[in-house]
């Protein structure tokens, strides 16, 4: 029998959790024939509700679940981790300053990061959903310097589904006729979701996109505006459609993106697309043998340009300010 890839998962008893660990479970993630073993980190006041889902987790005789563990300590729950998810985060409370928000952050990322850096596997590789998902990929890698800065990787696979999902109905094309995609930048309200590449059914994604009027009035803020949509309506946040973008991320990154497409996601910037060396920003990304690429030469007008500015002076805010707190 093939030896189980440990997929280790923090914030395990959170709702993303809840949404995600069953899919994993199940061999949707990395493959209906390839065993895994969950490795579920919690604080220790959510050890109890871990445990209950590990029970739940047990009740689904899986054939390809291996083993379930549960942790409160960030060293062993990384120990031989072959993936990493990065779920559990601080979010902001009431009178919380951005700034108490990326230290709070910080105090999770930071001590996460060593202990891939210590005990992971030699392949590992990491997904940060945790918010703000982008400086905390950064944290973690900044305390892990012996693994490579390509393995951490942020999640705006959400904001790539929502836009093709927003295109789709717009034009009346199916979502498997999309592709060429990209969402540029942060995860925030500062994402730059991008159409002008894309290819809609058999249309230019650009002619799509000649409607100015809603491009930058209904398009561009509804997909960077969803997750607060989706909280305001059902009070809590992007849940079931962030696991499952987690699960996408993860599969295409290990067994490779569509042949003719790309896909969205926040990885280290070598300076492509202007981007300043050592953000970790959203671009258009392939995946082929089990590393991202950058998909590169597009031509970005002055439309795209401006916005894919503003998304990462945005993180370059957010590095500075981390920087300054002394967490990276
Ligand atoms: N990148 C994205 O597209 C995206 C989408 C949706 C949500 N998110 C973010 O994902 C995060 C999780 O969302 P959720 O709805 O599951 O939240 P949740 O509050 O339901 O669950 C978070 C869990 O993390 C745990 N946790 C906190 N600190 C931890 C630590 N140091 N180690 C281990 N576990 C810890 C908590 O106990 C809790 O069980 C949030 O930051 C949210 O904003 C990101
Ligand atoms: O927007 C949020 O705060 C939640 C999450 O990041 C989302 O995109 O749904």
């Amino acid at each position: 029998m093939t030896e189980p890839v440990n997929v280790t998962v923090t914030g395990a008893a959170g709702q993303i959790g809840y949404a995600l660990l069953f899919r994993i479970a199940a061999g949707e993630m990395l493959g209906a024939d390839v065993p895994v073993r969950l490795r579920l980190l919690e604080i220790p006041a959510a050890v109890r509700a871990a445990e209950g889902t590990a029970m739940e987790l047990d009740d689904c005789a899986f054939g390809t679940l291996a083993g379930v563990d549960i942790f409160d300590d960030p060293v062993k729950a990384f120990e031989g981790a072959n993936v990493g998810l990065l779920v559990g985060a601080r979010p902001r409370g009431a009178g919380m300053e951005r700034a108490d928000l990326l230290e709070a952050n910080g105090g999770i990322f930071g001590p996460q990061g060593r202990a891939i850096n210590d005990g992971a596997a030699s392949d590992v590789r990491v997904l940060v959903v945790g918010n703000p998902a982008n400086t905390n990929a950064l944290i973690a890698s900044a305390h892990a310097p012996d693994v490579p800065a390509e393995r951490f990787t942020a999640m705006t696979r959400l904001d790539h589904n929502r836009a093709l999902s927003q295109v789709a109905a717009r034009t009346g094309t199916p979502v498997s006729r999309i592709s060429g995609l990209t969402i540029w930048g942060n995860h925030s309200a500062t994402q730059y979701p991008d159409l002008f590449h894309a290819t809609v059914g058999d249309v230019p994604g650009a002619e799509v996109a000649a409607d100015r009027e809603w491009l930058t009035d209904t398009f561009i803020p509804t997909v960077a505006k969803r997750g607060a949509a989706i909280i305001e309506a059902r009070g809590a946040s992007s849940a079931a459609s962030a696991a499952n973008a987690a699960i996408e991320h993860v599969r295409d990154w290990t067994r490779g993106t569509r042949e003719g497409d790309w896909t969205s996601a926040g990885v280290y910037s070598h300076g492509e697309y202007g981007v300043p060396e050592g953000l970790v920003s959203s671009f258009p990304v392939t995946s082929a043998g089990g590393d991202w690429q950058i998909v590169e030469g597009l031509e970005i007008d002055e439309f795209s340009r401006g916005r894919i500015d503003a998304s990462v002076a945005e993180l370059a805010a957010e590095r500075d300010a981390v920087r300054s707190l002394g967490l990276i």
